[in-house]
């Protein structure tokens, strides 16, 4: 069942100016980068009480958010669900309606089984469910 709200991702498109903007000017807990070669997403980490602050920047000039910023600029990319039983909530959604991104979850930030919502599936707003493993 869904138990928290695990991140919020924002597309930024100067990932180290964004890391410091979050550090210096909000003064947030940072937890480190962390690229996630097969999602082709570099990542940051801002963890709140609760829920973190995702930051969202192309790996190496590629991939998802590659596409996203050059259409859309910068911006809030998606909201992380975080799942006590991924595969159950993915079975649950499915048979609701909901399309899925892939066929599997995949791994995601911090060693994070991961998976996808289509926006078109929220109303225009990208979801994804993850569940942590360790
Ligand atoms: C680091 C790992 C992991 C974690 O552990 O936290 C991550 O967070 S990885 C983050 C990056 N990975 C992903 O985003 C994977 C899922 N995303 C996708 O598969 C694609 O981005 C997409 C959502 C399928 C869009 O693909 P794209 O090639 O850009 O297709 P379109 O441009 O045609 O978009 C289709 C449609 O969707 C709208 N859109 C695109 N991105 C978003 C978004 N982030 N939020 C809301 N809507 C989005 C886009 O505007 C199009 O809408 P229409 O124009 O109305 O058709
Ligand atoms: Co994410």
């Amino acid at each position: 069942m869904i138990t928290a709200l695990d991140h919020i991702a924002i597309a930024v498109p100067d990932l180290e100016k964004a890391i410091k903007r979050f550090m210096e000017d909000f003064g947030l807990p940072y937890k480190g980068k962390e690229d996630v070669a097969a999602a082709k997403t570099s990542t940051a980490f801002f963890p709140l009480p609760e829920t973190s602050i995702e930051l969202v920047h192309p790996l190496n000039g590629e991939g998802p958010i590659q596409g996203y910023l050059e259409k859309k600029g910068g911006g809030l990319h998606h909201l992380c669900f975080r799942s006590d039983d991924i595969d159950a909530d993915v079975a649950h959604l499915k048979a609701k309606g909901y399309q899925f991104l892939s066929d599997e979850p995949s791994i995601g930030a911090h060693n994070c089984k991961v998976i996808f919502i289509h926006p078109k599936s929220c109303d225009g707003v990208l979801i994804e469910l993850n569940q942590p493993q360790d």
